[in-house]
């Protein structure tokens, strides 16, 4: 079985999520490789696809979003998985990840686009020497550091869990 990890990430946290994926679901015995939306090969070609975004502002990058929607006909037609890596604290088990709010906009319609088997949110990281202008002139506004803490929050343990159940729906089919 192929399976493709595509990740939308503007600082390299999610890509690293999706690498990590794509590592553990080899060591489940399948053929995996993580790779950026924006260098997406053929997903025909795949069995089944894992899609991954950072979120900025409440919303997974565009370019995530719209690989989605401009190839919701072949995904529609093949297990998918999407998760989303944002929130900037432990999690998330402190919030169930379908709660209200934690997911972003995108989700509801990206569902009914691929009916992806499962959706989930990760914690995300933040190095405040990697960001870009703008996002370091969101962190100088009053409240900017509480609302966008440094740190790697990423937790290493729910994503594993997460691609052995991929790993296990992917080795028994849904009826
Ligand atoms: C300006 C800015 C806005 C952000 N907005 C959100 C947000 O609305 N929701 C969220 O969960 N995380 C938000 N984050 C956190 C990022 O999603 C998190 O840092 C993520 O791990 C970044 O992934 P990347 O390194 O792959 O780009 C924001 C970060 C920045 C710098």
């Amino acid at each position: 079985m192929r399976v493709i990890v595509l990740y939308a990430s503007m600082y390299g946290s999610t890509r690293g999520i999706a690498e990590f994926i794509a590592e553990r679901l080899r060591q489940h015995g399948l053929e995996a490789e993580a790779r950026s939306v924006d260098a997406a090969p053929e997903i025909r070609d795949y069995d089944a696809v894992v899609i991954g975004s950072a979120v900025y502002i409440g919303h997974w990058m565009r370019e995530a979003t719209e690989f989605v929607r401009k190839n919701s006909g072949v995904l529609d037609g093949r297990p998918v998985w999407l998760f989303s890596s944002g929130p900037l604290k432990p999690g998330p088990e402190t919030l169930p990840p379908d709660a209200p709010g934690i997911e972003p906009d995108e989700i509801g319609e990206l569902r009914r686009l691929v009916h992806p088997r499962n959706t989930r949110v990760f914690s995300g990281a933040l190095d405040p020497a990697k960001l870009g202008f703008s996002h370091r002139l969101i962190r100088r506004l009053p409240a900017g550091r509480d609302l966008l803490p440094e740190g790697d929050f990423r937790n290493w343990d729910d994503i594993e869990a997460w691609a052995a159940e991929i790993a296990r729906e992917i080795a028994v089919p849904a009826a």
